[in-house]
């Protein structure tokens, strides 16, 4: 397994306090740059263990559809690689476009993915709660796998099934025994870097892993994420997407 450490920028003293500051020196998404990838050897492979036991339900929050985790015991962490202790799993998210141009927060050489999966953990050994690692450095882990038009993903398919359920803003199904490894790719490269949260507060509390292959998904499960909404029952239909065309207005 090869892991690349993207270059570290040497920080001018003035900012090296002003790390926690959104908006600050360390914000993500980024264009991975390959050729400006540090192979570093002594890194070791992203090692992930999850129960499926601790997948609790799915929930549409209005921004994205989150798979939660029951993250009461370290039944299904990360470690490995970058990581100093395990991080524990809360949940997993994607990001998606509104065609297959877009979709992905991070880039490779400016390339964008349909689609990009986030499985966002936290530091127990050093903070009690998510909430509170979630604003501090070194608090959390995002694993990132980019998704491309492909075959048909076998294992994503049972969540792609009960998406419908949650189509409104604030709905809430029951959904467990899913292990998220499975959405892994079989190649376990990865590029690693210090970074934030990519929505508010964009907290500079992230080690991002970004695996280096994305995982195959067909039309008809893009197809599905599209038919999700922000907005609630009753309200002007909304549909979630990162909607780049919409941010356009503000250029
Ligand atoms: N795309 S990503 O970088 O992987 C990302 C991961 C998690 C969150 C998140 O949990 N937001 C809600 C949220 C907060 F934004 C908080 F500030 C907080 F304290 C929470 F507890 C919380 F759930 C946002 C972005
Ligand atoms: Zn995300």
């Amino acid at each position: 397994a090869c892991s690349y450490k993207l270059r570290n920028v040497d920080l001018h003293p003035l900012w090296k306090g002003q790390l926690d500051i959104p908006g600050g020196t360390r914000q993500s998404p980024i264009d991975i740059r390959v050729r400006d990838s540090i192979f570093h050897p002594d890194l070791s492979p992203v090692k992930t263990h999850y129960d499926p036991n601790t997948c609790l339900h799915i929930w549409n929050n209005g921004y994205a559809f989150l798979v939660e985790f029951d993250d009461c015991t370290d039944k299904s962490v990360v470690s490995g690689g970058p990581l100093e202790n395990p991080y524990r799993l809360k949940q997993f998210h994607f990001h998606w476009g509104i065609n297959n141009d877009w979709g992905s927060e991070h880039t490779v050489d400016s390339k964008v993915y349909p689609a990009e999966l986030h499985l966002v953990h936290w530091n127990c050994t050093k903070y009690q709660t998510f909430e509170e690692a979630i604003m501090e450095e070194n608090g959390l882990a995002v694993i990132g796998i980019f998704l491309k038009l492909g075959k048909h993903h076998e294992k994503l398919q049972k969540l792609v099934d009960i998406l419908p359920s949650v189509r409104y803003k604030d709905s809430l199904t029951e959904f467990n025994y899913f292990d998220p490894s499975c959405l892994l790719p079989s190649c376990s490269d990865y590029w690693t870097y210090a970074g934030s949260l990519t929505t508010p507060p964009l907290t500079e509390s992230v080690t991002w892993m970004i695996m280096k292959k994305p995982v195959e998904v067909d039309h008809s499960q893009l197809a599905v994420f599209r038919s999700l909404l922000f907005s609630a029952v009753g309200e002007e239909e909304n549909y979630m997407v990162e909607a780049f065309s919409e941010m356009l207005f503000f250029f």
